[in-house]
C-alpha cells in the first residue's frame, strides 16, 4: 500500500463523514443559510492565511530545490488562486478589511492552524506535506462528490463558484503534485515514521470535520 493509500485508509470514516456534514450538504444542494456561508468565508480567509505560512515553513525545511519549489508554488497558488474565490465572495457580501480585521478567529480554526504550524516547525518535509494534504485534498474530494450527486451544483448562482474552485485543473493538478511528492519522500520511511504520519493526518482530518461543524453551528 502506498503512503497516501495508507493515510486515506486510516481516516476512511472521518472522510466519509464530510459528505454528511450539514454545512457541506447545504453547499451542495443550495439550501445553506447565506449568513452561515458569509461567516465561513471570513473564517476560511484567515485559515488560508495561516495555512500559507505552513508552506512557508516547508520552504525553510526543504532539503532540495525541487521540494522548495513545490512549497513556494503552492504559496502562490493559494494567494493568487484559492483566495480569489474568497475575495470574490467578500466583495459580493460587502466584507471590508475592517470587518475582516475585527472578526475574532474561531477556536476550532485557531487550533487547527496552530497544530499544522507546530507539526511544520518540529517535523521535516514529509511531515509538513502530510499536515497539508488532508486540507488540500479533502476539498477536492468534497467538491467532486457534490458534483457527482448534483451535476448542476457548479451552476448554482451563489455556491457554484465555491464548487467550481475546488475542481479546477489548477487545484486538482496541484494535489497530484503534492501526493506524488509525499510518496517520493516517504518511499524509505520506517513503520514508526509512517505511524507518525498517520497520527498527523488523522489529527488534521478531524480538524477538517470540526471546521465544518464550527461553520454550521457558528461556534466562536
Ligand atoms: C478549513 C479548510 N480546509 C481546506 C481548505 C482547502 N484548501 C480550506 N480552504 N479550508
Amino acid at each position: 500500500m502506498s503512503t497516501v493509500e495508507r493515510l486515506l485508509k486510516a481516516t476512511e470514516e472521518i472522510w466519509a463523514g464530510y459528505h454528511e456534514k450539514p454545512f457541506v450538504r447545504g453547499l451542495g444542494d443550495g439550501t445553506l443559510d447565506v449568513k452561515k456561508f458569509r461567516r465561513y468565508i471570513i473564517q476560511d480567509y484567515w485559515y488560508l492565511m495561516d495555512y500559507t505560512k505552513v508552506f512557508a515553513v516547508g520552504v525553510a525545511k526543504s532539503k532540495s530545490v525541487e521540494v522548495m519549489k513545490l512549497f513556494a508554488k503552492y504559496i502562490q497558488a493559494i494567494l493568487d488562486g484559492e483566495v480569489n474565490v474568497h475575495n470574490g465572495y467578500m466583495a459580493d457580501f460587502g466584507i471590508t478589511q475592517e470587518e475582516l480585521d475585527h472578526t475574532p478567529i474561531a477556536q476550532d480554526n485557531r487550533s487547527y492552524t496552530s497544530y499544522m504550524l507546530s507539526v511544520a516547525y518540529r517535523g521535516g518535509e514529509a511531515e509538513v506535506l502530510t499536515a497539508i494534504f488532508s486540507c488540500a485534498y479533502s476539498y477536492e474530494v468534497i467538491a467532486r462528490q457534490i458534483v457527482a450527486e448534483r451535476p448542476d451544483a457548479p451552476d448554482h448562482p451563489l455556491y457554484g463558484r465555491w464548487v467550481r474552485g475546488y475542481i479546477t485543473e489548477r487545484y486538482t493538478g496541484n494535489n497530484v503534485i503534492l501526493k506524488n511528492m509525499l510518496e517520493q519522500l516517504t518511499a524509505d520511511y520506517t513503520e514508526a515514521q509512517l505511524r507518525e504520519l498517520e497520527e498527523i493526518f488523522t489529527a488534521c482530518s478531524r480538524y477538517e470535520a470540526s471546521f465544518w461543524d464550527m461553520a454550521w453551528e457558528q461556534r466562536v
